[in-house]
Order: C-alpha cells, then sequence, then structure tokens
C-alpha cells in the first residue's frame, strides 16, 4: 500500500463522518425526543416512550437482580446450545480437526477447552492459512472467538527454524497486548520452540540485540521503535502483519500514523488481517483501500449486537442521582463481575472513590496510571479479587474477563463532537457475553443530552426495546 493510497483513504474517511455527523444533527434538532423523566434509580426498559404514558416502572432493582442471578444460573450449557444453532455466530459445520490445525496447536486449543471452532474461526482460518497468502478484513461480534483465529492463524504461519520475527500483531493498548499475548503462549504451549515477544511500554531490550522471537505483539508506538529506532527487529522479514481492533488502529489519530509508518517499511506481499467487531461504513471503505485484493468478512448492522446481551437504560435526574442509581444495582454487579464505564479519567476516579467511601471494593483503571499499576489492577479484576472495575474507555476494547455479567455505562459513549459513538458502545457491552454466556447492559440516562445519546444508539442498532420487551416476557416475575 503506498502513502498516497493511505492519505486518499483518510481524506474520504473524513468527508464521510462530516456528512454523517450533519445527518445526525439533522435527527437532533428535529426534536424528536420527548422530555426527560426524572425517576432516579428506577430500571425502565428502553422502550421507545422515554418519559410519560405506558413506560414501564420497574421500581424493584429485585427484579434485575433476579434475571442474572436466574442467568447466571442457566449460563452452564449455553456455548454447546448455541454451537449447534446455525443463527448463532457460535455456530460451524466444521470440527477443528477439519481446519487442518497442526496436531500441536490442536493439542493447544482442546486444552483450552475449546470443543468446536466458531463461525469467525471457521470462516477465517481456512483464508489466514492458504496458500499463497491472502489479506483478510473481517469482522465479528465482541467475543466470538476473533483473537482466537488470529492467534492461531500466527502459530501455523511461523517457520520456527528461522529464528527471526515473521508475524507482528498491533493492537491499541497495552492490556490488550498482554492479553493476547498471554493467549498465544496458552495456545501454544504444545510448541515451546515458538518464542513470543511483547513490544510494550516498559519492556526494555539491550540495545543493539536482534531478536529472535517469531511474533511480536504490541502497541503500535513501541513496535515502532523496535522497528526503526531501536532495529531490534528487521520489518522487511515480517510476512505476516495482524492489526487486532481494526478500525481504531486505522480510523484514530495517532494509532494510524503509527500504523502507516510500521507498515511502510513492510516488504511487498506481506500478508495483513485486519479484525474487530466493529467497523464504521467509512472506516470499512478506508480497510478497502489500505488492504490489497482483501477476503472479506463483514457482519450486517442487524447481526452485530448480541442477542444474548439484555439491554436497559436507568432514567436519572443529574451525576449524584446516577450514584444513587447505581448503589441501589450494586447487588446485582457483585453476584458475579461488573465494569463501569465513565467518559473521562476524573469522573472515573470520582466515582471509584465515592463508591469506596460507600464501603464498596472497587477497582479503578484509567490512562494516566503506570503500567505497573494498570497490569496490577487489571490481573486483580481477572482474578475476582474486585468484582467492579470502574473505568474508562481505555477498557473498552478486548478486554476478556468471562465472569463479567454486567456493564454500566455510567456515562453513555460520546464523540468529540457530542454525537452517540455507536462502536464504542458496543464494545463497551460486549465485555460482557463472552463466546455465548449472557449479559446485561444498563446504561444511566440524566439528561436530554444523553436521552438523545441513547435513542441514536437505540436506532441505529434497533435493539434496545426488543430486547427489554422480551426480557419483561420471559423474567415477569
Ligand atoms: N472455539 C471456542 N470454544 C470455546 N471458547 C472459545 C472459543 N474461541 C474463543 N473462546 C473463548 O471465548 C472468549 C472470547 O474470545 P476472544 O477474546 O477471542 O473474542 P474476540 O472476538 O476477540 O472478542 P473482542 O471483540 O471483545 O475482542 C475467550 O474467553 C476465549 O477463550
Amino acid at each position: 500500500m503506498s502513502e498516497d493510497s493511505w492519505a486518499q483513504a483518510v481524506d474520504i474517511q473524513e468527508a464521510a463522518n462530516t456528512s454523517q455527523i450533519e445527518s445526525m444533527l439533522t435527527v437532533f434538532n428535529g426534536g424528536m425526543f420527548p422530555p426527560v423523566s426524572t425517576c432516579a434509580g428506577n430500571i425502565v426498559p428502553g422502550n421507545n416512550d422515554h418519559g410519560d404514558g405506558d413506560e414501564v416502572d420497574l421500581a424493584e432493582q429485585s427484579l434485575l437482580n433476579k434475571m442474572i442471578r436466574r442467568s447466571l444460573v442457566r449460563n452452564r450449557n449455553q456455548v454447546e446450545v448455541l454451537q449447534r444453532d446455525p443463527t448463532s455466530p457460535l455456530y460451524s459445520v466444521k470440527t477443528f480437526e477439519e481446519l487442518r490445525l497442526k496436531p500441536e496447536l490442536l493439542k493447544g486449543v482442546y486444552n483450552m477447552g475449546f470443543n468446536r471452532p466458531s463461525r469467525i474461526q471457521e470462516n477465517a482460518l481456512p483464508m489466514m492459512l492458504a496458500q499463497p497468502p491472502q489479506n483478510l478484513i473481517a469482522q465479528s461480534q465482541s467475543g466470538t472467538g476473533k483473537t482466537a483465529a488470529f492467534s492461531l492463524a500466527m502459530l501455523s504461519h511461523v517457520n520456527r527454524a528461522n529464528k527471526w520475527t515473521q508475524c507482528l500483531c498491533i493492537l491499541p493498548t497495552y492490556e490488550l497486548a498482554l492479553q493476547t499475548g498471554q493467549v498465544i503462549e496458552q495456545m501454544g504451549k504444545f510448541c515451546p520452540d515458538v518464542k513470543l515477544a511483547y513490544a510494550i511500554r516498559g519492556n526494555r531490550l539491550e540495545r543493539g540485540m536482534k531478536l529472535q522471537d517469531h511474533i511480536v505483539i504490541g502497541t503500535p508506538g513501541t513496535v515502532l521503535d523496535w522497528c526503526t529506532k531501536y532495529k531490534f527487529i528487521d520489518p522487511k522479514k515480517i510476512t505476516m502483519f495482524v492489526l487486532d481492533e481494526a478500525d481504531v488502529m486505522i480510523a484514530t489519530q495517532g494509532h494510524r500514523d503509527q500504523s502507516i509508518r510500521i507498515h511502510r517499511q513492510l516488504p511487498k506481499g506481506c500478508q495483513m488481517l485486519l479484525f474487530s467487531a466493529t467497523f464504521e461504513d467509512s472506516v470499512w471503505r478506508l480497510a478497502e483501500q489500505v488492504v490489497p485484493d482483501p477476503n472479506i468478512i463483514r457482519l450486517k448492522r442487524e447481526e452485530e449486537t448480541l442477542d444474548t446481551i439484555k439491554q436497559f437504560f436507568v432514567l436519572c435526574k443529574e451525576k449524584e442521582d446516577k450514584f444513587t442509581a447505581l448503589c441501589n444495582l450494586y447487588g446485582s454487579l457483585t453476584i458475579a463481575q461488573a465494569m463501569i464505564f465513565c467518559h473521562t479519567r476524573k469522573m472515573a476516579a470520582w466515582l471509584a472513590a465515592h463508591l469506596t467511601k460507600e464501603g464498596h471494593q472497587v477497582g479503578l483503571l484509567s490512562g494516566e496510571m503506570t503500567v505497573e499499576q494498570r497490569a496490577n489492577v487489571i490481573e486483580r479484576f481477572r482474578d475476582g479479587r474486585e468484582k467492579v472495575l470502574v473505568t474508562t474507555n481505555v477498557c473498552s476494547r478486548g478486554i476478556d474477563v468471562e465472569q463479567v455479567s454486567l456493564v454500566v455505562n455510567f456515562d453513555l459513549p460520546v464523540n468529540m463532537d457530542g454525537s452517540a459513538d455507536n462502536e464504542t458502545y458496543l464494545h463497551r457491552i460486549g465485555r460482557t457475553g463472552r463466546f455465548g454466556r449472557r449479559g446485561f447492559a444498563v446504561n444511566m440516562v440524566e439528561s436530554k443530552h444523553s436521552m438523545d445519546i441513547i435513542k441514536q444508539i437505540e436506532m441505529h442498532f434497533s435493539i434496545l426495546a426488543k430486547l427489554a420487551l422480551d426480557d419483561l416476557k420471559h423474567f415477569k416475575v
């Protein structure tokens, strides 16, 4: 891909964003939204009627508690059932054996407790392993096994006899790089001679050394330094380049610039694999321009959300009201584990401090913390030592903690221009409902603006109202 094609693609993307924003503003100004009613802590189904008239008042928080409890009990055989349901993203026709994985990788997969591939694994693996190598842009819902899919591709791809880096995988955050590296290590447990290195902040190598690790996983800034400044990696020898959370990697300015600079050094013909749960239309077009002749796996809009995640919103008056609502929900948060998303670091710190003052034990993870602090918080959360994690968008993507049954959007996700950030919404709620598990997402709505945001999200995915009404049918107590 030439520098020009990146630049041209970026222009098109920015133009598309502008028209999208304009159309959103038209809707916003159209006065479609009824006034926000103020019933702090009441869980209201995400119905089209947002405040007056026939809204169903579910004031008893116990209802959500009961729903979560029941769902957790029912979680047990959910995966097996879904993997036999042709409409599920976990369904596959083939077995792992039929995907022709090397025996040591098959052993690794089964050792992780995977019985059958998911749809994305079944479809993407043959494309990623084909000869001659083929590029791929792939979209699949959150928690459906994308990480496992490209990890298997990298482990299959390396030639162990060659003692240099052959696969490069970049992702947007430190936590995600660590987590994905751990998946590769687990999956490659029976391929001990395949080596992996982490190009992440704080991992310092001796100057002048040449990496012999076959796979390098990391964040774009450090990977770039390792390729250009320190020359630990010879980028000309890379034959597989993976971008996870590819939409942010190619559309967010900082990541994009670094990804371009890394990509420019790779040899022509290096296989490119792009994965994400979301690709906004303009970003998809951008991806198609930067990846030569790609295979494509793309979801329809209505397939993007998972039926297993039930979504609600709560009407509140102001920040303090949201806090009261959250405390009322607290019993539900700690049944399994919960993640609470705030818009800013300041708000996350405020919320964590107030919850702690109320006697609740919570973890706090936000971008200004040191990498050691961040690693420590996420490890404690993974181990269940903290059942509730208060965080920002830094944890919205990719983090895989299977016990998370509830996501709370204390602040709804918004773009810089104040419009709904639909992609981040999907990633945030996707921290629950991992690989067929049931999950709940509760959105705090406290102003006309946030009601507008929830309405935009609801319209975008056409999902909130339908799921909530279904819930009422099934869970009425
Ligand atoms: N074939 C499988 N069988 C059983 N469990 C699986 C399988 N593939 C992946 N998993 C598990 O499902 C969970 C989600 O997988 P993974 O993290 O790969 O999803 P993802 O699509 O990358 O998610 P995200 O979009 O959030 O990044 C993980 O805990 C993983 O171990």
